[in-house]
């Protein structure tokens, strides 16, 4: 199930992952959803973000490659398109919304900058990861993306419910429904997190057994996304990506677990666990 690593492979064979993430009041975010991508194999992880998000993460990942944003406010200015559109090739995958925030933004032309490069994404056919705040802003912006399969969403149960409309409880009493529900409206893979993460492409689904309760605690769903997009980078297809995401995400806190108690697992321990997980997987343990 772990994506192929031939011999004869450099950097590219292993994809880009351009990672659009981070703002002041989140710079965490930027940093657990890069290492990920890179710690489950992806070839080249691009940090795109502001300024003062690329000096906190380039100060603890040298290995990742830094594409400074125009800020406004706190957060990414909408006047960064056409830098982000030039990182749009073949061979490159996207993450889009950990940490990134809105704020300090005239949320209009915010709005017209997510919707013109999502746009351009499904143009291109470039398979994206759209996470927490990119998740936010398809809620309040009322967008209907066709997404043809070539997007996984990542919404913990208050996204989800702020996408279609509803309530957390509404939600937790009926998980495979709305996952199936949401990926029809929007032609996506959509992964609902939580204990028992479920993973629904409209037709297929695939209920996680892995992960514990040192999962929840803020910053673990970062790397889940940066994982998934370390995956896709490779070549997986978005539904293999996500099924197997979300189970080296489950094992590494397990793993991670085993040290340092539920009780004190970190976010940024779990890039580094899932990297002894796929070395145990690779010995067929798994
Ligand atoms: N170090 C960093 O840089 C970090 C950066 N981060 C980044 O920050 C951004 C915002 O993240 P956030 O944590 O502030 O808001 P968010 O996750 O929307 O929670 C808001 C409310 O939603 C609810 N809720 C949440 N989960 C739920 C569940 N499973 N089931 C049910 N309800 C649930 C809960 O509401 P309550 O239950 O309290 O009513 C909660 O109070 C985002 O972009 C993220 O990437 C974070 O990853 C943290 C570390
Ligand atoms: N009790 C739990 N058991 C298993 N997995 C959990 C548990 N609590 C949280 N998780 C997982 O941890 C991650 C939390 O993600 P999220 O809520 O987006 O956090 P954050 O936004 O702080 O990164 C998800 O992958 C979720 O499935």
């Amino acid at each position: 199930m772990l994506p192929a690593r031939p011999e004869d492979s450099n950097k590219a064979t292993f994809g880009h992952v351009l990672n659009i993430a981070g703002s002041v009041n989140f710079r965490g975010a930027a940093y657990l959803s890069t290492v990920s991508a890179l710690r489950v194999g992806a070839g080249y992880a691009i940090l795109a973000a502001i300024p003062p998000v690329i000096d906190a993460v380039s100060a603890q990942l040298p290995e990742a490659v830094y594409l400074p944003l125009p800020q406004e406010g706190s957060a990414i200015s909408p006047k960064s398109f056409p830098l982000l559109a030039s990182q749009i090739k073949p061979g490159t995958v996207c993450a889009l919304g950990c940490g990134i925030s809105a704020l300090g933004c005239d949320l209009k032309i915010f709005n017209s900058f997510l919707h013109d490069f999502i746009s351009l994404l499904i143009a291109k056919k470039i398979p994206l990861v759209l996470d927490a705040d990119g998740l936010n802003w398809l809620a309040q912006s009322g967008e209907n993306f066709h997404f043809d399969g070539n997007c996984v969403m990542t919404p913990h149960p208050m996204e989800l419910a702020r996408l279609l409309k509803t309530d957390v409880e509404s939600i937790q009493k009926n998980r495979e429904h709305f996952a199936q529900k949401a990926s029809e409206k929007f032609h996506a893979i959509v992964l609902l997190k939580g204990h028992r993460t479920i993973i629904a492409d409209g037709k297929n689904l695939h209920i996680n057994e892995t992960g514990n309760s040192a999962l929840a605690k803020a910053g673990t769903g970062d790397c889940l996304t940066g994982m998934i997009a370390g995956f896709l980078a490779q070549k997986m297809s978005p539904f293999d990506a996500a099924v197997l995401g979300a189970k080296i995400h489950g094992l590494a806190g397990e793993f991670a677990a085993k040290e340092f108690s539920e009780y004190g697992v970190l976010a940024s321990d779990l890039p580094k666990y899932a990297a002894k997980i796929l070395r145990e997987s690779e010995l067929g343990n798994f």
